[in-house]
């Protein structure tokens, strides 16, 4: 007799730069034992790829071009976290500010979307561990709009920039800010990731510190287990 696929339990994260998405959904992930998937790598990593095809970022006809040569592969191991395009390891590489003044411009591309939200309710399917966390700007409302915990985290501004600037040594603070500012902007035209939609639970991690932040996303999550039984 064959049995339907166990679906993991799906955590949606959704958020603005800097709010802390990527470190406290892989935390969130190891102490759970789940996957983790970071599905903003995947457009950094187009851009990357964009890039290095010296194809312009800023036209949408060439960025679509570059989708059939884009051998992306990410884990979702939290804890073995890498990022490949075909055989180069980006993980660092997409971290750069040159990539993240561009991503911005190849996420607006409606194809682009398209092509990577297949990729990662996929990702997703294909998760054999009990859960997956997946964060990014659009999880909560068109990735997986029915997981059943959906968290907006978000923090003040003036604490994601100084959060981002403390990382970037040898960048300035003032540039960092600013980089963070304008990737908001740009991205808010697409996707709605600064108010929470029905549904979705809203954890501020302005006044908290990381392990705080951690603690309460999995609050949220216990809530989610036993709503959903
Ligand atoms: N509650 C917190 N208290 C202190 N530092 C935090 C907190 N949450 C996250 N951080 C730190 O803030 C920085 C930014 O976090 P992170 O990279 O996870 O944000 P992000 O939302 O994924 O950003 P982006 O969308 O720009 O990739 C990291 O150095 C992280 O360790
Ligand atoms: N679901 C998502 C995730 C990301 N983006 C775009 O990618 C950029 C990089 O994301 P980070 O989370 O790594 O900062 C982000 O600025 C968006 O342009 C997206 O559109 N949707």
């Amino acid at each position: 007799m064959t049995h339907p696929p166990v679906l993991p339990f799906v955590v949606a994260v959704d958020g603005p730069a800097g709010s802390g998405k990527s470190s406290v959904s892989k935390e969130v992930a190891r102490r759970l034992g789940w996957g983790f998937l970071d599905t903003g790598a995947a457009y950094r990593a187009l851009a990357w790829h964009v890039e290095a095809s010296g194809v312009d970022t800023d036209d949408p006809a060439s960025v679509i071009s570059c989708l059939d040569s884009f051998a992306y592969r990410i884990g979702t191991d939290p804890t073995g976290y890498s990022v490949h395009v075909g055989a180069t390891d980006v993980t660092h590489a997409i971290r750069e500010p040159g990539i993240s003044g561009v991503v911005s411009r190849v996420a607006r591309v409606p194809e682009v979307r398209t092509h990577l939200i297949e990729l990662f309710r996929a990702i997703m399917a294909a998760e054999r561990r009990g859960g997956i966390v997946v964060e990014g700007r659009d999880i909560t409302t068109v990735v997986a709009p029915d997981a059943p915990a959906r968290i907006l985290l978000t923090a003040s501004e003036e604490v994601r920039m100084a959060r981002r600037s403390a990382e970037l040594v040898g960048h300035s603070a003032a540039a960092t800010g600013a980089q963070l500012q304008a990737r908001d902007a740009a991205d808010s035209k697409v996707v709605d990731f600064m108010n929470a939609a029905d549904g979705v639970v809203t954890v501020d991690s302005t006044d908290l510190d990381f392990d705080e932040t951690v603690e309460a996303v999995l609050a949220v999550i216990r809530d989610a287990q036993v709503r959903t039984g």
